[in-house]
């Protein structure tokens, strides 16, 4: 019988769907911002997802490495001549860049990354944080307009994490002002770029700044990397440039390599809103040595809400799988349940849905206060900064490991088809765990908190006034311990307890040891396993703080219906936060047995109440099935037609018998009658 789409949706998808409570639409509306970001969405997605030169005609997964580049080029160059068109009829807005370059709609175009998407992400952004503007009036146009393409070349084989240690070198000849770009070893290769490999013609590099004989640290510069004509890699040897090959993920970004060897570029290509090298070759130092780092926190940044996005996808596919499979039966005199009736399944889907909405509410918060601090930082005032910086290291840690682990629990979730590429689940894992390393490995981002928390704790102590995410602390101070309370006020008090206690015993941990006659700097490293858990506990105190903050007014916002479920999800996170953290609560803030099964039967009552609002909250996401490019997640729920035809895809199943039955398994089967 030949497998063809049924046209209907699965009765269990549709029973889901009567089930709701509320008002999908309006969910989709809360969720995008409103009626108007809604439309602009959908028109968006359907100007793409409709194109017919942006279809899929054959799975990436069964092209090669090169091909997959090939391709990915090609839709690239597709995608952004449709975004030049928006733009000339000055529909072009940031949000269209948002959209096309992350997780979401550029993901459901462009399944294995997008070549060009550091030109977007970090090299436009670099020359207008960092570049005079002489130096964005002479870059910027060419760069929008995509008449040159651009990567940021920070990391290099040998450093990644520590940029103080990079070693390319960019020296002054004030004879011809121009800087000289070499790199010396083998490890200071630039490695690891999007786009590097082959194509970029430009690059921000970041290289070690030396005039007069002394090193001033690390700069961006720009430099020509290929002859904008020819494609060929300037000054034929001087430049040595590739790709760096196959990786986890991400299998299409083109990764890059590069090394200079005598490679001359006019004084004006050093970046110079900042630090400054005259004529002469005098050197003039920045506001702060910092504000060359402003790149990577704008990403960081952005990066909140694509982990939202990709795992708003997961989530999606796997309830709606979930409410399709059917597999044991509870009562075993009936028939096989819906998986999403075994509670263990809940319990690994419904949090997940709730660290959506955390994280997209997180996003909107972060996005406001980078571009407050960024528009103080244009009039000389540097005083966010610091607490800028240390929310933006541990959001970005916490949310790509959690949206990480999430798409990991939520393929497994899946059963054996969530191994499938079929169902995306590979493919979007790929793309989020590449988060928690690059833009800053997890660890390190927790560290820097850390490094922020240890301040606030010896202000906290002296009784120096705090900024608003660090203000729990001097409560914390007066009271060490607590009386459980239940209530989510009482929670998001007890989580800061356990993470201002934890930052005091770090602290503590850091003195003792540096009393025992350790520098400062090996204390913090025997004491770094607790200072990235004090990070890490501050990080989950400010979730669900800014969470409920963030949705205090949610009943004059939507209907009831709609804010009893939201308030069900926050509550959910909440409470999962704590039973992750039961150990910390014990420990800090007078959480006792009881509470804790009162928190268990608050989580289990919590799972039952969303049961029948799951698959409507989902489709409040408003993902087409094009992005979510799974079999297991369209709509319409026919997941086994779909496996089915995709598996008929394979090349394989294009020939009965295949090529290895004559060449190899022929000639062994019969070796030894
Ligand atoms: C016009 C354009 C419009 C277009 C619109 C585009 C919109 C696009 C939007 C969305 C698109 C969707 C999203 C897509 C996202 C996916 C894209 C994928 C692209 C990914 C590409 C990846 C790129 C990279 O990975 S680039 C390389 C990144 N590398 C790193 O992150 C390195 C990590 N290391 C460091 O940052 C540092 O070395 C360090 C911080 C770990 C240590 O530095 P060091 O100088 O040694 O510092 P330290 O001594 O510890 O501290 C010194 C003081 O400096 C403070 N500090 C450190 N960093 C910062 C900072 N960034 N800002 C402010 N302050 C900082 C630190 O706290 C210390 O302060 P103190 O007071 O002395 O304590
Ligand atoms: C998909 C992808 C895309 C990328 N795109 C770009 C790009 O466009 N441009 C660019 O310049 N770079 C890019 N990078 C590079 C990326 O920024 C680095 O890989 C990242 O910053 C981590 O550095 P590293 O690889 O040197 O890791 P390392 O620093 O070598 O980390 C290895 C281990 O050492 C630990 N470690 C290191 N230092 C410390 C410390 N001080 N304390 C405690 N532990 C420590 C880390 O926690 C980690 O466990 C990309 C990387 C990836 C994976």
């Amino acid at each position: 019988m030949p497998i063809k789409l049924k046209g209907e949706v699965n009765p269990d998808l549709n029973n889901e769907r009567k089930k709701c409570s509320f008002n999908v639409e309006e969910m989709a509306r809360w969720y995008h911002g409103g009626e108007k970001k809604l439309a602009e969405k959908r028109q968006r997605e359907t100007l793409f997802l409709d194109d017919p030169d942006l279809q899929d005609d054959i799975p990436t997964s069964y092209m090669s490495h090169k091909e997959i580049y090939e391709y990915g080029v090609g839709k690239a160059c597709k995608i952004f001549t449709k975004i030049r068109a928006l733009q000339e009829e000055g529909k072009g807005g940031v949000d269209n860049f948002m959209a096309i370059l992350g997780g979401m709609l550029g993901s459901g175009v462009l399944k294995e990354g997008n070549p060009m998407a550091v030109h977007f992400v970090m090299f436009l952004p670099t020359i207008l944080g960092q570049g005079t503007t002489e130096q964005q009036v002479e870059w910027l146009g060419r760069a929008w307009s995509m008449n040159i393409l651009g990567t940021y070349a920070q990391t290099e084989l040998g450093h990644g994490t520590f940029i103080r240690g990079l070693e390319t070198t960019a020296t002054y000849d004030p004879k011809t002002e121009e800087f000289i770009l070499n790199s010396p070893t083998i490890t200071s290769y630039k490695w690891w770029p999007g786009g590097l490999g082959h194509t970029s013609n430009y690059a921000i590099v970041v290289a070690q700044l030396y005039t007069k004989g002394q090193c001033h640290g690390i700069h961006p510069f720009i430099v020509q990397l290929r002859d904008e004509e020819t494609w060929a890699p300037i000054k034929g040897k001087s430049v040595e440039i590739g790709e760096i090959g196959p990786k986890l993920g991400m299998k299409g970004v083109n990764n890059g390599f590069l090394g200079f060897d005598n490679v001359r570029i006019p004084r004006k290509n050093m970046l110079m809103k900042n630090a400054k090298v005259l004529e002469d070759g005098t050197y003039i130092k920045a506001p702060s040595s910092v504000l060359t780092y402003g790149t990577m926190m704008f990403v960081r940044v952005v990066i909140i809400r694509d982990m939202a996005n990709y795992l708003s996808k997961a989530v999606t596919i796997a309830t709606r799988y979930s409410a399709v499979r059917r597999q044991s039966p509870i009562d075993p005199a009936k028939p096989e349940v819906q998986v999403i009736d075994h509670v263990t399944q809940q319990y690994k889907v419904f949090p997940n849905i709730a660290k959506v909405i955390i994280f997209q509410l997180t996003a909107d918060y972060i996005w406001n206060l980078y571009n407050q601090v960024t528009s103080e930082l244009d009039k000389g005032q540097l005083e966010r900064l610091p607490e800028l910086h240390a929310i933006s290291c541990c959001l970005k840690a916490v949310i790509t490991q959690d949206a990480s682990n999430g798409v990991e629990q939520l393929r497994m979730a899946c059963g054996g088809h969530g191994y499938m590429e079929a169902s995306n689940l590979p493919n979007t894992y790929g793309m989020v765990t590449a988060a928690c390393t690059y833009e800053g490995e997890n660890t390190i981002l927790l560290l820097q908190t850390a490094r922020y928390l240890m301040k606030s704790w010896s202000q906290a102590l002296v009784g120096d006034a705090l900024v608003p995410t660090v203000e729990y602390l001097r409560d914390a101070i007066k009271k060490r311990s607590n009386k459980w309370d239940p209530s989510i006020t009482g929670i998001i008090k007890a989580l800061q307890l356990v993470a201002a206690n934890k930052i005091r015993l770090a602290y503590e941990h850091v003195e003792n040891r540096k009393k025992l006659g350790y520098s400062h700097e090996d204390a913090t490293n025997l004491s770094s396993i607790e200072l990235a858990q004090s990070a890490d506990a501050h990080c989950r105190a400010f979730l669900v703080q800014s969470a409920y903050e963030m949705t205090r007014d949610l009943e004059s916002t939507v209907s009831t219906s709609l804010a009893t479920v939201l308030r069900q999800f926050i509550e959910l996170y909440a409470v999962e936060t704590c039973m992750k953290y039961i150990g910390d609560l014990f420990r800090f803030s007078g959480l006792t047995e009881d509470g804790v099964q009162e928190l268990q039967q608050r989580l289990e009552d919590l799972l039952t109440k969303i049961r029948p609002n799951a698959v409507g909250f989902v489709d409040g996401f408003d993902i087409p099935d094009k992005i979510l490019s799974s079999a297991l997640g369209a709509y319409d729920g026919n997941v086994y037609e779909r496996l089915f035809l995709e598996a008929k895809k394979s090349p394989l199943n294009q020939d009965p018998i295949p090529k290895a039955f004559e060449l190899h398994m022929k000639p062994f089967m019969r070796s030894n009658l």
